[in-house]
């Protein structure tokens, strides 16, 4: 078993390509939409949600068998059909171009694996366990979906403005870094929480003054 290494990449209008058009390529299609990534299908066949994606042009569907030109200008390619052998030339011919790879039916098989995921606004929470057991991962991040409401949003929007602020603000490094401590202790997530969403950042920079003394 490979231990992963976890990255959050930027997908924001990259290409990336999906082979196949079943329930695991529509799994990874919702991902990668999460994130911008301006994805295209190629699956003779479609599943329901990836129909309407493309009717709603938020996917580019080609329904027709993969060919090798498919991995043109792709940032990332998912293998995800239901013929293994089909998927392992897919992860040879991206791997010979230098583009990582996923194999939905041989997890080491391919580049990098896809945790299970909790979005609250800028907020990821992922959960991967390497192969092991993608049930249990599914099974923890629906406990993190619990436990870290909706709510979280705000608030990480919050200290994204309160971080801007300071960044501005001090210059001094170890200042800094003692601002930014402060400003997700308990206390100060609590004071966010109650007044995030109206305050421009020097306003909730003032608040963490009064409230750190
Ligand atoms: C290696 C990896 C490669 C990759 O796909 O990236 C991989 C591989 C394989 N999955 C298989 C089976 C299942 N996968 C799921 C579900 C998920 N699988 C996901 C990721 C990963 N799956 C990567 C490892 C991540 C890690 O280890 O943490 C999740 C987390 C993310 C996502 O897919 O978006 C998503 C949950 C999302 C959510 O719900 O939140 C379920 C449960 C279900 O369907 O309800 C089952 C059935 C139960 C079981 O088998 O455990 C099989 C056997 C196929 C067969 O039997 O033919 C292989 C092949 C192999 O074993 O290598
Ligand atoms: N990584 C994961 O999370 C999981 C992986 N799997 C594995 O992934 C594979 C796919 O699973 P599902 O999506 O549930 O299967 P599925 O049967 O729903 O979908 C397979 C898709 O592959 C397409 N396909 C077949 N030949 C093709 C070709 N030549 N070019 C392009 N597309 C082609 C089909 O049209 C279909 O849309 C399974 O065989 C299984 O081994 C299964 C469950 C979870």
């Amino acid at each position: 078993m490979s231990l992963g290494y976890p990255v959050m990449l930027h997908l924001e209008g990259r290409r990336c390509l999906v082979v196949g058009g079943g329930k695991v390529a529509e799994r990874k299609t919702a991902g990668l939409l999460d994130a911008g990534a301006d994805v295209t299908v190629v699956s003779p066949r479609l599943s329901g949600r990836l129909s309407e994606w493309s009717a709603a042009g938020r996917i580019r569907a080609e329904l027709r068998g993969a060919e090798p030109g498919d991995l043109d200008g792709a940032a990332l390619v998912f293998a995800a059909t239901d013929r293994p052998e089909l998927n392992r030339q897919l992860a040879a011919e991206a791997r010979s171009r230098g583009i990582p790879v996923n194999v939905a039916d041989d997890g080491e098989a391919g580049d990098f694996s896809v945790p299970a995921v909790v979005r609250r606004g800028g907020l990821v929470l992922a959960v991967g366990t390497s192969g092991a057991g993608p049930a249990m991962a599914a099974k923890l991040a629906g406990e993190l979906e619990r436990r870290y409401g909706e709510e979280y949003a705000e608030l990480v929007e919050t200290l994204g403005k309160l971080r801007g602020e300071i960044k501005r603000a001090v210059a001094d490094p170890a200042e800094r870094r003692s601002w930014l401590q402060a400003a997700v202790s308990d206390e100060a997530l609590a004071l966010w929480r109650t007044v995030g969403r109206q305050e421009e950042g020097s306003g909730l920079f003032v608040r963490l003054r009064n409230l750190k003394g």
